[in-house]
């Protein structure tokens, strides 16, 4: 309880979204609000760090200490016993958050089972699970259902429910990428437009879950002039990066098809920089080609960690287009600092993200999230001088 108190006396000091104390006496049933814009800001510009930073202390802190009380066949029961990504996928594929949208008032399990033609004893078993992980609120739905959900629970989970046997026997690991699941997640959703489409957009509600803002406060951005982002997508994070400094020019740089799908999407979410003129989108295949010559930051966000060792220090073309003042930014999906006494010093549960991520790649890609020793060797590869910020 000291611990838990003490940690949220941190999230009371917060600048900009409401205090978890405050939130936490609004709601009727001590549940948190199932409508995560009313937590979140709504400007995706704001710093969300030092949230990031307190949920990643509760998180660890309330598994580290029920791990203490329980039995140590509770914490692993409790491990193995997680069908929730399974509910996700039921919840996601019978489109059932959408039929909840349409009745805000919130309608009854048996006129929600009806509408989505499934069984109204099996939906509510499956929207109990849900509700009691706080993805869904009695009466109420979920609005921002992260996208990726459903990658992960229709086609990442179908490589990780055979980990065990790529790891015990490498004939079925080849076997198994080149024609069970078509090589890997990317080939998987290949021609599939759909899914396609969920990727670049599940990347866009990622980013500020991920807290990949805090790189707009924390960086020099109005000494320099100009930011390539390479592998953007389709637009995870320039935008607001537009928005917060008129000043600078940006270029994305993507696979062709993906620079068609980025200009609509900036039509839509920022269109006053295409206006100006301060953004370009420039197609790339980053593999052969380098990206534009002589900018001042080679931006790249989550795109290291989709390439094995061998495969990443292609990325030494970044070295033909750089200047001698020029910066390459990486943004990877580890943590670098240490957890107070008594964590663990991982922070345990509360690096939950991080550590699973690591298998998504795994799985999905058989690549891997770096520690920043090892990003230092990729970067060594591809001949960057590095320095940490
Ligand atoms: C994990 S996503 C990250 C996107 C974006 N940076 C973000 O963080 O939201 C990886 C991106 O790399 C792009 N990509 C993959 N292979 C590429 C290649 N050979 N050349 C250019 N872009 C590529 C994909 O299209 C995708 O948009």
């Amino acid at each position: 309880r000291h611990l838990a108190c003490k940690y949220l006396e941190i999230g009371s000091d917060l600048p900009g979204p409401p205090s978890a104390i405050a939130e936490y006496k609004k709601t009727e049933h001590g549940a948190p609000s199932a409508d995560a814009t009313t937590f979140y800001p709504l400007d995706l510009t704001t710093d969300t760090l030092a949230l990031k930073k307190a949920i990643r202390l509760l998180e660890g802190a309330y598994h580290q200490l029920s791990s203490i009380l329980a039995l140590p066949q509770h914490t692993v029961m409790n491990f193995v016993l997680n069908y929730n990504w399974a509910c996700i996928g039921v919840a996601l594929r019978s489109r059932l958050a959408d039929v909840l949208d349409q009745h805000p008032e919130g309608p009854s399990v048996n006129k929600l089972a009806e509408a989505v033609n499934l069984d109204k004893a099996k939906t509510e078993r499956v929207l109990r699970v849900l509700t009691l992980m706080s993805c869904f609120k009695e009466g109420l739905s979920l609005k921002h259902v992260v996208r990726n959900a459903r990658s992960h629970s229709q086609d990442i989970s179908q490589f990780a429910r055979v980990v065990y046997e790529t790891m015990i026997d490498e004939e079925f690991s080849r076997s198994h990428r080149k024609e069970g699941m078509k090589g890997n997640y990317y080939e998987l959703i290949k021609d599939d437009e759909e899914k396609r489409d969920d990727f670049h957009r599940a990347m866009l509600d990622q980013s500020n879950m991920m807290g990949t803002f805090a790189v707009l406060h924390h960086y020099p951005w109005d000494d320099i002039s100009s930011v390539v982002d390479v592998g953007s997508g389709i637009g995870a994070f320039s935008p607001p990066m537009a928005r917060m400094f008129p000043h600078l020019r940006i270029t994305d740089q993507d696979l062709p098809e993906v620079m068609v799908r980025a200009q609509n999407a900036w039509e839509k979410n920022a269109p006053e920089a295409l206006l100006d003129g301060r953004v370009k989108f420039i197609p790339i295949n980053f593999l052969e080609d380098a990206p534009v010559l002589g900018k001042d930051v080679y931006y790249l966000k989550h795109i290291i960690h989709n390439w094995p060792d061998a495969e990443a220090t292609t990325f030494r073309n970044i070295r033909k287009a750089v200047g001698p003042c020029s910066r390459v930014l990486i943004r990877e999906t580890n943590g670098l600092s240490v957890a107070p006494e008594p964590m663990l010093p991982n922070f345990g549960a509360g690096s939950h993200t991080t550590y699973q991520t690591d298998l998504t790649m795994w799985f999905a890609l058989n690549c891997k999230e770096r520690t920043l020793e090892e990003l230092n060797i990729v970067g060594q590869g591809c001949r960057w001088s590095s320095t940490l910020l």
